[in-house]
């Protein structure tokens, strides 16, 4: 039996499986199956090449990057056109765009590469259309903005959520509390900090033996943890936890209280291209979820320059600053001067593994 087949007869005996205490083992088995036969689809096969397609990567750059992901013609390359100057083509038919488009935003002296994508449809993990190349570039995304349309129904997006689902991205979740590592010998050591809820020892353990570990020691450290949670802690070097927006397009064509009901929901953000509502707050919420730093260098004698911040990642440190100056620029470095919130003192002298904060200055001495 091939691996799509056993997929499809798990999927098909979930289904039928009532749930309730008698059977919470036997369907946590199930999902820990689910999702490694999942994985073993994912994988190319031996000597192929893992790239996404030729011509589609786009190579990262800038200092952050948001993938667009969403059905065809919902608007994906219009949003493009009005933040970046780049122009992916726009029509009225589905699958405009076949490729990758990449972008730049300029933002609060940030550049920010923004993706358009083609658009996907249901199956895309599966490898419908370019799903795969599409899924495969979102799981490379610092943010995925899923474009959706404010005139269709609310299934699109849980169809695309489980799209992405399936190949391993977590959307707006952080990654479970659980601590795991395969040992050599010594068994499956279970213990938590709390009794879990959702979670026993004897289950953990089948999951695990279905996977071929019989070594691990294993920490639940947060009781509200999952079988889905302890089944992607297994799968770690395959998960993917990224922010994602929702943005709905087109509000131009639905009612005012429809409008109104969509931008409460949590995470979501509504818009017009074509009318030119809601662009601006949008860029603002993409550079919010970011969590950019932004650093005003300092030389000696000399004041900052606060209109030209450097941009690092959140949690940065003064090695990964040195790094972005210049890849040689460490071998250098004698020590930090650092003023602003994550600075104890004004300034504090500080060494590689100092954690910087949004609007530092930092002034970096040299050997
Ligand atoms: N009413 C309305 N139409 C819009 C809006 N934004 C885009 N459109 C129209 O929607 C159609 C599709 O726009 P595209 O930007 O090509 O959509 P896409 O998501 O890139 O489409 P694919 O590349 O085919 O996946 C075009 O005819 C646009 O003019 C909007 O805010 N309101
Ligand atoms: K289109
Ligand atoms: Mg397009």
């Amino acid at each position: 039996m091939g691996v799509l087949e056993k997929i499809q007869q798990i999927q098909e005996e979930l289904a039928r499986t009532q749930k309730n205490k008698a059977t919470e083992y036997h369907i946590g088995l199930l999902k820990g199956k689910l999702a490694r036969y999942r994985q073993q689809l994912l994988e190319p096969p031996p000597g192929a090449s893992s790239s996404p397609g030729t011509g589609f990567e786009v190579s990262k750059s800038g200092d952050a990057r948001v993938a667009l992901i969403g059905f065809p013609s919902v608007g994906k390359s219009s949003f493009l056109g009005k933040i970046t100057s780049t122009k992916s083509e726009v029509a009225q038919y589905s699958f405009t765009t076949l490729t990758s488009v990449p972008g730049v935003l300029q933002y609060e002296g940030a550049e920010i590469q923004i993706v358009d994508l083609p658009g996907i449809i249901k199956g895309a993990s599966e490898g419908k259309g370019r799903g795969r190349q599409v899924v495969a570039t979102a799981k490379t995304a610092d943010l995925i903005l899923m474009v959706l349309d404010a005139t269709k129904g609310s299934d699109q997006r849980q169809i695309l959520e489980r799209e992405l689902e399936s190949v391993g991205i977590r959307l707006n979740k952080s990654k479970p509390n659980i601590s795991f590592k395969v040992k050599q010998n010594g068994g499956i050591k279970f213990s938590s900090t709390n009794p879990p809820r959702y979670l026993n020892e004897k289950l953990c353990q089948a999951i695990l033996r279905d996977y071929r570990i019989h070594n691990a020691d294993i920490l639940i450290r947060d009781d509200s943890c999952t079988v889905e949670d302890f089944i992607d802690v297994i799968n770690e070097n395959h998960r993917h936890y990224i922010g994602c927006i929702y943005v709905y397009n087109k509000i131009d064509a639905v009612a005012l209280e429809e409008v109104d009901r969509i931008a409460r929901e949590p995470n979501t953000v509504v818009m017009s291209c074509e009318m030119n509502l809601g662009i601006q707050d949008l860029v603002e919420e993409i550079w919010y979820r970011l969590h950019m730093t932004r650093l005003y260098t300092k030389r000696r004698g000399v004041s900052p320059n606060f209109n030209d911040p450097m941009v690092v990642r959140q949690n940065s440190t003064i090695e990964d600053v040195c790094n972005s100056i210049h890849k040689d620029f460490k071998s250098q470095f004698k020590y930090a001067l650092v003023w602003g919130s994550s600075a104890k003192h004004s300034p504090q002298k500080c060494g590689l593994g100092h954690k910087v904060h949004d609007q530092d200055v930092v002034s970096i001495v040299t050997k």
